[in-house]
């Protein structure tokens, strides 16, 4: 899959280390993200990854910030975007199954590396199940819509 990832300075390490495990997973992976550590903002990151993934320039998106919730917060502002915020593996694979969520954020400041990677996987593997999800999901489009 091709991967649009996107972060502030508070998860600059973080990134590298799951850009490269994507890379190991055989991913494409786009860089929408600051490589300092120098202080920025975190919604210009989530609004790009966010964008990247409503124009199908990329297949899903992972952001990481010092908690997950400001970029995700930030990704939700965008049409078609369910960015959901998992410290653990079983809500990220519950997000993709149940809820079709086309972004993963997380909390470079909350999780640690193996953690994060573990997390990275279980989203990654899982896949939408479809049939009474797919009811809801459609009714927070039409939220959108509203
Ligand atoms: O987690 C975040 C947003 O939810 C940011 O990474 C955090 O607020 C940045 O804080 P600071 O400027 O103090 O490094």
């Amino acid at each position: 899959m091709k991967i649009g990832i996107g972060n502030d300075h508070a998860a600059t390490e973080l990134k590298f280390a799951i850009v490269d495990y994507l890379k190991e997973m055989g991913h494409e992976v786009v860089n929408f993200g600051t490589d300092t550590n120098d202080s920025c903002n975190y919604p210009e990151y989530g609004e790009k990854v966010a964008r990247a993934v409503v124009a199908k320039e990329v297949d899903l998106g992972i952001l990481i910030c010092g908690t997950g919730v400001g970029i995700s917060i930030a990704a939700n502002k965008v049409k078609g975007i369910r960015a959901v915020v998992c410290s653990e593996p079983c809500s990220a694979r519950l997000a993709r199954e149940h809820n079709n969520a086309n972004i993963l954020a997380f909390g470079a400041r909350i999780v640690g590396e193996e953690l994060a990677k573990t997390i990275v996987k279980e989203y990654l593997d899982a896949s939408f199940l479809g049939g009474r999800h797919q009811t809801r999901v459609d009714m927070i489009s039409e939220i959108e819509n509203a």
